[in-house]
């Protein structure tokens, strides 16, 4: 099947980003996808300033469009916005099924905190939650779910890697982190052998946070990457895994009896 990445460009418009998501996803629907990934927090400013004013419950006006736009374009939809549930806030991928039906909600699992003296600090944790659930859910393949800083954490797409085909994180990573460790993440998966596509907002230089662009897609090689302005790209998802998975038979090999990644908690949601 063909995946759609969307890199967005984001603004602080909310209506102006849920109209061009409408437009890109029915163009990428046109040109045969029919899982289109969008970027982390696509609705808003990426910044812990943004995320109270643009959070929305689910369902909310911008999953109401993710709903409709799925439903229309006979598409799964995934993408993540700022949420708001109990007086918390989350960073939260929401997934859209063919009919428009809501079939998970993924809350980011570990939150994007870092000191990079000089270069960057951010503290999600300021004003967000964590997600406290991993997620899958089943389309042509089945898709594990991350949300950005997630792609840091190996044993989650260990986990992942056992049951599904393809990882999806919409991100949003930064000038100091994006060349030193965005596509070399994305590539490690060569060792779950599971194809793994990242969605970026395009590029803002005026912007607060300027995200690094260069959404991609790899099965260990890069298979498809955007430049860091708003575009769409594409990638087939083939049989590929199959047999490299047959060929060098790492997850048979395996020596559980020496160690082990084992999830404390399983779910969707
Ligand atoms: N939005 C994020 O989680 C950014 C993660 C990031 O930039 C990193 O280096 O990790």
């Amino acid at each position: 099947f063909r995946l759609a990445v969307v890199q967005l460009q984001v603004s602080s418009d909310k209506a102006n980003n849920l109209s061009k998501v409408r437009r890109l996803v029915k163009e990428a629907a046109g040109q045969g996808g029919k899982v289109v990934l969008l970027p982390e927090c696509f609705n808003s400013p990426y910044g812990t300033s943004f995320f109270s004013k643009y959070a929305e419950k689910i369902p909310g006006e911008t999953t109401q469009m993710l709903s409709e736009v799925a439903k229309e374009n006979k598409l799964h939809l995934v993408g993540s916005i700022p949420e708001e549930d109990g007086g918390k806030l989350y960073n939260t991928c929401a997934v859209f099924g063919p009919e428009g039906e809501l079939i998970l909600k993924h809350r980011k699992i570990h939150l994007f905190d870092i000191d990079v003296p000089g270069k960057i600090r951010f503290q999600e944790s300021e004003t967000l939650s964590p997600g406290n659930s991993l997620s899958t859910f089943d389309t042509f393949c089945r898709v594990g779910v991350g949300i950005c800083y997630d792609m840091r954490f190996a044993e989650l797409a260990q986990l992942y890697n056992r049951k599904c085909q393809l990882l999806v994180y919409p991100g949003a990573f930064n000038m100091t982190t994006g060349p030193a460790h965005w596509e070399l993440l994305q590539r490690a998966a060569l060792d779950n052998q599971t194809y793994v596509a990242t969605a970026s907002p395009a590029r803002d230089e005026a912007a607060s946070y300027v995200a690094w662009g260069h959404s991609t897609v790899v099965n260990g090689e890069v298979i498809a990457k955007a430049g860091h302005e708003e575009s769409i790209i594409y990638a087939d998802i083939l049989q590929y895994l199959a047999d490299v998975r047959q060929q060098i038979p790492i997850s048979s090999q395996r020596r559980d009896d020496l160690y082990a990644v084992t999830a404390v908690q399983q779910g969707s949601g």
